[in-house]
């Protein structure tokens, strides 16, 4: 079990989850993390990381690295989200069971489950039909990695857990407007059309796919209550359990943001799922529930992107 001096590797500890989930450890009192950013152990690379975890051996493991992007990115990238994944997750997984490290937990996505999945999606709606076309690079890696959790917990016993949260959002989030995901594009999109004179903002596909949205401070701690209980599943849905349409984001976004001008939606643009709703009774049977509601949460992180302007950076998916 995790105490305060457990040796805790972040792998990720400079995105969006990873640095939420290690200012929850220190806001917690858990000084022992150890990370390494990408150019300084690249975790595609075996070699490196077998010898990264002979060097470290740490106690405790969060995978919270990974090949990220929006609709777009994950369309116009397959190669790197299925391979890239793989790659990291593999060996991230691997080395923690060779170094028999006491508790893993695997991040994935929603996107696991079928394009067509029965409304909320739990988690034993996992490979009964096809997959959403653009994301399924990355949802078939994701699947693999909750697979191998899987088989350790079952052959050797491990700790090990998965958790599947629904689409994230805040401070660290990647506002690149090719490559990002749809809330970070939101707020980037109504903050720059209004210092532009209200200018239209263009958003992407219908609006009526609908999408489930929670605070990554919510993640960091729905990972903290896994660290701290034994979990009886491989496998766990993390989210708010409410949905709203694109469109309903939109309107609420270009509130909080204070933008008048139109909207126009490119329908050349994919939807994708047309609905991404989770099924969350497993996690709060287990004792967790989700703290920040979404206006909030929009509001703190759009005073967060203000607060960061000058650090918003253009994501190069190839490099
Ligand atoms: N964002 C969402 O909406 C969302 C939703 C559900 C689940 N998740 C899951 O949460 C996890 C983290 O997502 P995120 O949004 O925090 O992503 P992110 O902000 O893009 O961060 C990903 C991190 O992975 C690291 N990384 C990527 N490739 C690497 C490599 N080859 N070697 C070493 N490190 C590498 C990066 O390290 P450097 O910064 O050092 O380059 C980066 O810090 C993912 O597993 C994702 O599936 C995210
Ligand atoms: C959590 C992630 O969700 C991702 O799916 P997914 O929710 O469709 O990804 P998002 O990129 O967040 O898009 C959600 C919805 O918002 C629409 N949308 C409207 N305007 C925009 C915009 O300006 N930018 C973006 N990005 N979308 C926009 C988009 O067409 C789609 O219907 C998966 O591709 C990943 O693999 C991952 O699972």
């Amino acid at each position: 079990m995790i105490t305060k001096d457990s040796k805790i590797y972040i792998a990720g500890h400079r995105g969006m989850v990873g640095s939420a989930v290690k200012r929850k450890l220190k806001n917690e009192g858990y000084e022992n993390l150890v990370y390494r950013t990408s150019s300084d152990l690249d975790l595609r690379n075996q070699q490196a990381v077998q010898g990264f975890f002979d060097q470290e051996k740490p106690d405790i493991v969060i995978d919270a690295a990974a090949r990220v992007g929006g609709i777009m990115a994950n369309k116009e990238y397959p190669w790197q989200f299925l391979y890239e994944n793989l790659e990291i997750q593999n060996n991230i997984i691997s080395s923690t069971h060779e170094q028999e490290v006491d508790k893993l937990i695997f991040l994935g996505s929603s996107c696991i489950y079928p394009k067509h999945a029965e409304q909320p999606m739990s988690e034993d709606s996992l490979l009964t039909g096809s997959l959403e076309p653009t994301n399924q690079w990355y949802a078939i890696a994701k699947i693999a990695g909750v697979k191998m959790v899987d088989a350790l917990r079952r052959q050797y016993d491990h700790d090990y857990v998965s958790l599947m949260p629904t689409n994230l959002y805040g401070p660290n989030d990647n506002f690149d407007l090719e490559t990002s995901h749809v809330l970070p594009a939101m707020i980037r999109k109504f903050h720059e059309a209004k210092e532009n004179g209200h200018a239209p903002v263009p958003l992407w596909g219908t609006g009526s796919p609908r999408r489930e949205f929670l605070h990554v401070n919510d993640v960091a701690d729905a990972v903290f209550f896994t660290l701290n209980n034994e979990m009886e599943y491989d496998l766990y849905n993390v989210g708010t359990g409410k949905d709203i349409s694109i469109k309903g984001l939109a309107l609420l976004v270009q509130e909080i943001v204070g933008h008048e001008g139109d909207i126009n939606w490119d329908t050349s643009k994919p939807d994708g799922t047309p609905r991404k709703l989770m099924d969350v009774s497993r996690m709060t049977e287990a004792g967790w529930t989700y703290n920040i509601e979404m206006e909030d949460g929009i509001r703190a992180t759009y005073e967060w992107f203000l607060e960061n302007l000058d650090e918003i950076k253009e994501v190069d998916i190839e490099s």
